[in-house]
C-alpha cells in the first residue's frame, strides 16, 4: 500500500543546485546585480548612444501582430506579466540546473539559484533577475522577436475574437499559447532584457514593441549568468513599482515556484543613537532613511541612569531614529509542495498550486497526492482540471506535456509524452523521484526500467482518484471525460476490470445514468447477462424492435447512444462475471422457464415449413438464415447481426468515419455480411405468410411481401438498405393496390416532354447516317456477324 511518509532529510539532498543559498555572501550579489541596473538605467543620453550602436532587428510578423494586439488591449488583468515572467525565470533556472547535472562545470559561473525582483521608482522600472541559463545572441533573435510559436497563431484569432469580450478568457490564453514574455508590453513601452548565457558573451536586447535591438554589453560579463528583464513602465501602471503590490502578487501567482523569489524591499528599524547636542541633526546617517526623533530629554529610568554613571562627562541624552533598510525578504516558501505531507497542506494550498502549474482560472476537479514505495519511491502530486482543452480528441495520441518529472527535486522534463496513457492525457501534475539516475541524459532516462513501473502506478492512482470522486462531481467528471474512460476500456487491458467500474451508461431503467454495478444489483433472478442496446439517441434505441419483448417482461436495458459505446463494450468480455448480450446480436435467449420453453419448440415446429421457405425461397442468397425470435414483441420481424458482426449502430458509425475509405476491405467485409432474420411467431402478418406457404410455395405475392418484409425489418433495425429504388418500386406498386389505380396505368408526359423525345430520335438518326456515310456501316455488319 502506498503510505505518505516524509522521506528522511539527507535522501532529499541533491547535490547539484538544491535550494539551499550558497556560502557566497548576499552583499556581494546585490552588489554584482546593482552595477547592473544602474547601467541599464543609465541616463536618457547613455540608452541612446548603446541603441544607436546596436543591431536592429524586426519582429517577424506574427509577433508584430501578436504584440500589437497585447499593447493595444483593452485587457484588464494586466498583472499576470508577472507571473509571466516569473515563470520564465524559472524555467530558465530549471534549465541550467538540468544541464550541470551532466556538467557541474555549468553552475560555477554563478552557483546561487534564485529570482529577484526590485523595483526602481525613480527611473519607473520594474527589475526581474533571474540566475538561470540566459540566453546566447541567437536565443535573443530567435526566442524574443523571430520565431513564432505555433501556438502564435491560435492565440491571435481566438485574441481578436475576445478583445472587445475582455475577462476571463484572455487571461488563460496569455502563457497557455507561449506568449508570455511579450505579456511584458501590457504595463512597459520599453523592455530591456540583459542576459548572460554560459557559451556566449553578456548582450543588451531591447525593444519598444516597433522593432529590437542586439549589442554587446559594455559592462562585460557582470551578470555571470542569467537574466535582467528592465520593464519601463507604461504611466497607467506605476503601481507596480509599490513593493505591497510586488508582494502581494508574488503570492498570488507564484507562491509556489521551486526556487527563492527575493523582493527588494524596505524594512523600518528604530535604532539607539547617542544625541550629539548641537549638531545632532547633521551628523545622524540620512543616506538611506527617514527619522521620526524622539527628544528623550525627560526620561529619568535605569538606562539613562547608567550612562550616566559610566560616561560621567559626556551628554545624557539618546535619541530614537527611524532607519530604512532596503534588503532582499523572500517571499515565496520554495519548498515543493508536493514534498510536503498531505495534511499539513490546506485545501486552498492544492488549488492555487494547481493554478499555477496549469494557468488554468478554474479550480480542479479533484487531486491526489501520494508517495509511492516499493520497486521505486516516488512523490506525486495529480490532478483533474474541470474541463480538458476543446480540441483534444482532435489531438488525441499526439504530445501531451502535462506531466512534469522531477528527479529528487530537480525538475528534469515535461516531455516525456507517455507517463500517462493517451486515454489519461488530460491529467495534470508532477512526479518526483529519489531513486531515478540524475546524471543520465533525458533520452536514456525515459528508456530505464523504473519509469516503466512508475507509469503503471500512475495509471493505477489515477483511476483510483477517479473511483473516489463524490457523486454529485461524478456526473461533472462523466460529463467531461466519459469518451476518455471508454477509449481506456478499448485501450488498456491490464486496468480494463478497474475501468469498467467507473462507467456509466443510460438505461430503460430511468434518466438517470447507471454503473454497471448498480445494474448487475438490478438483475432479475435468472437474468444472466447484462442487456443493452446501442443506437443514435435515446428515442432511436427505446423504439427498437429489439427491446419490445425485454421490456414488456420488464428486464432492463443499457441504452449506449455515445458513438463509442459499443466499441467500448465489445472490448469488456464480462463485468462481475456476467456477460453482455447485445440485444440486436443474434445468439440471445431469455432464460425462459421450462413451461415456456415447451411452448417455444412447438412455435418453432409448427413455423418450420416458413422459416425452410424464408431459406430456401423468398430470401435465398440475403439472409443468413431465418429463426423464430424470443425478443419480438410489436414487430413482425428484425434483422440480427452475426456474434462478431457489425449492428446497424456499428455500421452507421463506421460509414461515418471519414477516415475509412469506401473500398476498405474490412469494411466491405462487414458491410456485405448476412444477417439472420427473426420472425415474431405471434405476428398476424408472420401467421398468414405462413397459411400462404403452406397453401402455395409458389405464391408470388407471398414471396413479395417476405421481400418486403426483409427490407422494412433492415430498415427498423438500423441497417443501410441496398436496394433502395427497388424498395420504392414495391412500395408504390403497394400504394397503387390501395388507392385502386391500374398497374398498367400509364405515365402522363407533357407536351415538351414529347418534343424533347422526338429531338432526341432525330438526332439519333441523324448520327446513324453520318455514320452510313464514312462507311462503318460494313464494320458494324462484321461485328454482328461475329
Ligand atoms: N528569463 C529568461 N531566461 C532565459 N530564457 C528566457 C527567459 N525568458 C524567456 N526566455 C526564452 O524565451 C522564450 C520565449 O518565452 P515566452 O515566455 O514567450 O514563451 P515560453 O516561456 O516558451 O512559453 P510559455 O510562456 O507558454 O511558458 C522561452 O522559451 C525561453 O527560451
Amino acid at each position: 500500500e502506498d503510505v505518505y511518509d516524509e522521506l528522511p532529510e539527507e535522501k532529499l539532498d541533491v547535490n547539484v543546485g538544491d535550494f539551499k543559498e550558497s556560502s557566497r555572501t548576499d552583499s556581494e550579489t546585490v552588489q554584482r546585480e546593482e552595477e547592473a541596473i544602474k547601467l541599464d538605467s543609465l541616463n536618457v543620453a547613455q540608452m541612446k548612444e548603446l541603441r544607436d550602436k546596436a543591431t536592429k532587428f524586426a519582429f517577424q510578423t506574427e509577433v508584430n501582430r501578436m504584440m500589437k494586439l497585447i499593447i493595444n488591449s483593452l485587457y484588464r488583468n494586466k498583472e499576470i506579466f508577472l507571473r509571466e515572467l516569473i515563470s520564465n525565470a524559472s524555467d530558465a533556472i530549471d534549465k541550467i540546473r538540468l544541464l550541470a547535472l551532466t556538467n557541474k562545470d555549468e553552475m560555477d559561473t554563478n552557483p546561487e539559484l534564485n529570482i529577484r525582483i526590485k523595483a526602481d521608482k525613480e527611473n519607473k522600472v520594474l527589475h526581474i533577475m533571474d540566475t538561470g541559463i540566459g540566453m546566447t545572441h541567437e536565443d535573443l533573435i530567435n526566442n524574443l522577436g523571430t520565431i513564432a510559436k505555433s501556438g502564435t497563431a491560435e492565440f491571435l484569432s481566438k485574441m481578436q475574437d475576445t478583445t472587445k469580450s475582455e475577462g476571463q478568457d484572455l487571461n488563460d490564453m496569455i502563457g497557455q499559447f507561449g506568449v508570455g514574455f511579450y505579456s511584458a508590453f501590457l504595463v512597459a513601452d520599453r523592455v530591456v532584457v540583459t542576459t548572460k548565457n554560459n557559451a556566449d558573451k553578456q548582450y543588451i536586447w531591447q525593444s519598444d514593441a516597433n522593432e529590437f535591438s542586439i549589442v554587446d554589453d559594455p559592462r562585460g560579463d557582470s551578470l555571470k549568468r542569467g537574466t535582467i528583464v528592465s520593464l519601463h513602465l507604461k504611466d497607467e501602471a506605476q503601481d507596480f513599482l509599490e513593493e505591497d503590490t510586488l508582494r502581494e502578487l508574488i503570492r498570488k501567482y507564484s507562491q509556489f515556484i521551486n526556487f527563492p523569489i527575493k523582493l527588494w524591499s524596505s524594512k523600518t528599524i528604530e535604532e539607539e543613537v547617542p544625541d550629539d547636542e548641537g549638531d545632532v541633526d547633521d551628523s545622524q546617517p540620512q543616506e538611506k532613511l527617514s527619522t521620526s526623533e524622539e527628544d528623550s530629554v525627560d526620561d529619568e529610568d535605569e538606562g539613562d541612569a547608567k550612562v550616566e554613571e559610566e560616561i560621567p562627562d559626556t551628554r545624557r541624552k539618546t535619541k530614537t531614529v527611524t532607519k530604512t533598510e532596503w534588503d532582499w525578504t523572500l517571499i515565496n516558501d520554495s519548498k515543493p509542495i508536493w514534498i510536503r505531507k498531505p495534511n499539513e497542506v490546506s485545501e486552498d494550498e492544492y488549488k492555487d498550486f494547481y493554478k499555477t502549474l496549469t494557468k488554468d482560472s478554474q479550480e480542479p476537479l479533484t487531486h491526489t497526492h501520494f508517495i509511492a514505495e516499493g520497486e521505486v519511491t516516488f512523490k506525486s502530486l495529480l490532478y483533474i482540471p474541470k474541463v480538458q482543452p476543446s480540441e483534444s480528441f482532435n489531438r488525441y495520441g499526439t504530445k501531451a506535456d502535462n506531466i512534469k518529472l522531477f528527479v529528487r527535486r530537480v525538475f528534469i522534463t515535461d516531455e516525456f509524452n507517455d507517463m500517462m496513457p493517451n486515454y489519461l492525457n488530460f491529467i495534470r501534475g508532477i512526479v518526483d523521484s529519489d531513486d531515478l539516475p540524475l546524471n543520465v541524459s533525458r533520452e536514456n532516462l525515459q528508456q530505464h526500467k523504473l519509469i516503466k513501473v512508475i507509469k503503471k502506478k500512475l495509471v493505477r492512482k489515477v483511476l483510483d482518484m477517479i473511483k473516489k470522486i463524490n457523486e454529485k462531481e461524478y456526473d461533472e467528471f462523466w460529463k467531461e471525460y466519459s469518451t476518455n474512460i471508454k477509449l481506456g476500456v478499448v485501450e488498456d487491458p491490464s486496468n480494463r476490470a478497474r475501468l469498467a467500474k467507473l462507467l456509466r451508461f443510460q438505461t430503460s431503467n430511468s434518466k438517470d445514468m447507471t454503473s454497471l454495478a448498480a445494474y448487475v444489483e438490478r438483475m432479475r433472478p435468472k437474468q444472466e447477462h447484462i442487456y443493452y442496446i446501442a443506437g443514435a439517441n435515446r428515442a432511436e434505441v427505446e423504439k427498437s424492435p429489439f427491446v419490445e419483448r425485454l421490456l414488456a417482461k420488464g428486464y432492463e436495458i443499457l441504452y449506449m447512444v455515445e458513438a463509442i459505446d459499443e466499441y467500448c463494450i465489445s472490448s469488456l468480455p464480462e463485468f462481475d462475471a456476467k456477460k453482455f448480450q447485445n440485444v440486436a446480436k443474434e445468439g440471445f435467449t431469455l432464460g425462459e422457464s421450462d413451461k415456456n420453453k415447451d411452448k417455444f419448440e412447438k412455435l418453432k415446429s409448427t413455423f418450420e415449413p416458413l422459416l425452410k421457405w424464408l431459406n430456401n425461397v423468398a430470401l435465398k442468397n440475403k439472409i443468413l438464415r431465418a429463426e423464430i425470435s424470443e425478443r419480438l414483441s410489436n414487430s413482425p420481424c428484425a434483422l440480427v447481426a452475426g456474434l462478431f458482426g457489425w449492428t446497424g449502430n456499428m455500421e452507421r458509425l463506421a460509414m461515418s468515419n471519414a477516415h475509412q475509405k469506401s473500398d476498405d476491405p474490412q469494411r466491405t467485409y462487414y458491410l456485405n455480411q448476412k444477417k439472420t432474420l427473426e420472425i415474431n411467431p405471434r405476428h398476424p402478418l408472420i401467421r398468414e405468410l405462413l397459411r400462404r406457404v403452406e397453401a402455395s410455395e409458389a405464391d408470388n405475392t407471398a414471396k413479395e411481401m417476405a421481400l418486403m418484409m426483409f427490407r422494412t425489418a433492415t430498415l427498423r433495425s438500423g441497417f443501410m438498405l441496398q436496394e433502395t429504388s427497388d424498395f420504392a418500386d414495391t412500395i408504390e406498386k403497394m400504394m397503387r393496390q390501395t388507392l385502386g389505380v391500374s398497374l398498367d396505368e400509364q405515365i402522363e408526359m407533357d407536351e415538351d416532354d414529347n418534343e424533347y423525345e422526338t429531338e432526341k430520335e432525330d438526332n439519333e438518326a441523324e448520327e446513324t447516317t453520318v455514320d452510313a456515310d464514312v462507311g462503318y456501316e460494313n464494320d458494324i455488319n462484321e461485328h454482328d456477324e461475329l
